[in-house]
């Protein structure tokens, strides 16, 4: 029985990653941070049980990292958690880089210093690239990174250590630079949620407006379990290395927007109005990946497309509205759009 190692387990990937790996037949092992919400009744995790082997720990705590890692004795480690909201890290830049960057390396030196022969996977991100575009329109591995915000930064920081010690100490460490990967588990300040969250409020009459920032930038979309599949290919491959998974396809906020509010029969210019607080210091304005390396190496290929994605997050929240799910009904009455 293989054992699994998972930093971010309570988030949206970790949740879809513990499933994917249980059915597997794995000993999943989560780093939990202790708060005042009980993670171990999260809704992302809440229903895997005793399946789960969840320990207290931080990033920011190495003694707390060692602990979990000579307690679950992994064969692989993901590192999935993180401060990743990327507005929110230029309002708190020095927690984002602690967690980020620091985090990142406190894990790695208790990797190679109790579990040098399991295998890490570090959640590298397309944030990376800020605002760099090969000219064919694409971001791929050889582009040049250039990230424009402080969550950026510290993701290029991890990085660029994760191909550091796989070079220096023949550890078999690799990143797989995501682009963005959504699902109804997404947490509700990220925009895809927001937006299909906040527009069946409104066609339930729980909410008058949206209120969003820009809305001219791209981004490339995909759905969160077929992403927590590639991760697993990737540090199960026979050499370490470090790839993109992308739909390949993008599509601006607008269109976002336009999408969600036709399907619940509304149009969003009536209802979306945008307010300068949920703009960026500096915009991320373009991203549209190039897997091509990633899909010809492991036959993969995405089950879910934009709308398909876009459709099971409109079901899920249509679901909590109209009472098929009354625990959430409740707090959503009262629940301001982030
Ligand atoms: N969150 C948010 N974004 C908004 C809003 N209005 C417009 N946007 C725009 O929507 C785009 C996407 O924002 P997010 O959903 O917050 O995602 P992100 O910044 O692209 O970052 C996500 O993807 C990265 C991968 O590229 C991840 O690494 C990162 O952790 C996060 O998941 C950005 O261009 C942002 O400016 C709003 O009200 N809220």
């Amino acid at each position: 029985m293989k054992r699994a190692l998972i930093t971010g387990v309570a988030g949206q990937d970790g949740s879809y990653l513990s499933e994917l790996l249980l059915s597997q037949g794995y000993e999943v092992w989560g780093i939990v941070r202790r708060s005042s919400v009980p993670e171990h009744q999260s809704s992302r995790i809440g229903s895997l049980g005793e399946q789960l082997h969840l320990e207290y720990g931080d990033l920011l705590d190495s003694s707390s990292l060692e602990r979990c890692m000579r307690l679950a004795a992994p064969d692989e480690i993901y590192n999935l958690a993180s401060q990743s909201h990327v507005r929110i890290s230029f309002d708190i830049p020095q927690f984002t880089v602690q967690a980020n960057a620091m985090g990142l390396l406190n894990l790695l030196e208790v990797y190679r210093k109790v579990a040098p022969e399991a295998r890490f996977y570090q959640a590298s991100s397309s944030e990376m690239f800020g605002n760099s575009v090969d000219p064919d329109g694409f971001q791929r591995e050889t582009t040049p990174m250039n990230p424009v915000s402080p969550y950026g930064c510290s993701k290029l920081f991890g990085y660029s250590m994760v191909r550091n010690y796989r070079n220096s100490f023949k550890l078999f460490a690799v990143n797989g630079i995501l682009f963005n990967h959504e699902s109804p588990r997404r947490g509700s300040n990220f925009v895809t949620n927001k937006v299909v969250k906040t527009a069946v409020q409104i066609k339930h009459k729980l909410a008058k407006r949206l209120v969003l920032g820009n809305l001219d930038s791209f981004r490339d979309w995909g759905h969160s379990k077929d992403y927590v599949r590639g991760m697993h290919m990737i540090i199960n491959h026979d050499q370490p290395g470090d790839y993109v998974i992308a739909t390949g396809h993008t599509h601006s906020i607008r269109e976002l927007c336009e999408y969600v509010f036709t399907r619940l029969g509304m149009d969003y210019r009536e209802y979306v109005v945008q307010d300068a607080k949920f703009m960026r210091p500096e915009e991320l304005t373009y991203l549209r990946g190039d897997s091509s390396v990633f899909r010809k190496t492991f036959g993969w290929e995405p089950e879910y497309t934009f709308e398909a994605l876009l459709d099971e997050m409109i079901e899920h929240w249509e679901a909590v509205v109209e009472g098929r799910d009354e625990a959430r009904l409740a707090g959503l009455r009262s629940a301001l759009p982030m």
